[in-house]
């Protein structure tokens, strides 16, 4: 099980704006991606997570082992919290929702709508999703956004739980989750230069 990433660009408006990323990631290890508002974590997440094309380069997913938390929770507002992780863990073929319930403090929940959760709580659930997922691969978008400080730690053992397990994450974050193993992308020097930016358009304005 190892995420494997080379020379990859990455693309979002018909313009690259990472170029030449290089890493891997594997059983038990985290890799926070740092960089300024707009220099493409969210793209690259996407990309790897297959839901845009790559630009160039190579990347290497072992087959079913992702499972991807963007800024967007994933929840059906009219089902309870407990019938929404029942549905994802009936789309994984799991059986983790009591686990990632406990986990995720969301017990005392269960019977909620989504839809009436808090900003916070609809975090905890989007990240108790995950959990249900049992993939190995996590790759989170600003995971502890709407979080207070003691959602944030109950996070941070979670994912230490998961590496633990030789599982791995992937996440883009601006806060320090405090993990021992957690190593840091700086995305600044891979940032498309202008000249790749004018050799794109281009390209479009030849073919498209
Ligand atoms: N539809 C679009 N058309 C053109 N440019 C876009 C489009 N969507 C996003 N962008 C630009 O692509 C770049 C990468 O955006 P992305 O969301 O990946 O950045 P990010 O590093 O995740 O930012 P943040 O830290 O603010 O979440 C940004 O400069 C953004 O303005």
């Amino acid at each position: 099980m190892e995420l494997l990433v080379k020379d990859l660009a990455v693309q979002r408006g018909g313009l690259t704006v990472l170029e030449g990323v290089s890493f891997s990631l594997a059983a038990g290890q985290a890799l926070v991606l740092r960089g300024a508002n707009g220099i493409g974590k969210t793209t690259l997440l996407r990309t790897i997570a297959g839901l845009q094309p790559k630009a160039a380069g190579e990347l290497n997913v072992p087959p079913e082992t992702l499972a991807y938390a963007s800024h967007a929770d994933g929840l059906k507002a009219t089902l309870s919290v407990q019938e929404n992780l029942r549905f994802w863990a009936s789309v994984y073929g799991t059986d983790l929702v009591e686990d990632a319930l406990q986990a995720m403090n969301l017990t005392a929940l269960r019977n909620r709508w989504a839809g009436s959760l808090s900003a916070g709580q609809k975090r905890r659930l989007g990240l108790a999703r995950l959990m249900v997922s049992g993939r190995a691969i996590w790759l989170l978008d600003e995971p502890t956004v709407s979080l207070d400080a003691a959602s944030v730690a109950l996070f941070a053992g979670v994912v230490q739980g998961h590496l633990a397990q030789g599982g791995a994450a992937l996440m883009a974050t601006h806060i320090d989750l405090g993990l021992a193993q957690a190593e840091t992308l700086d995305l600044t020097p891979y940032r498309a230069t202008a000249a790749t930016i004018r050799r794109t358009d281009a390209f479009q304005e030849a073919f498209l």
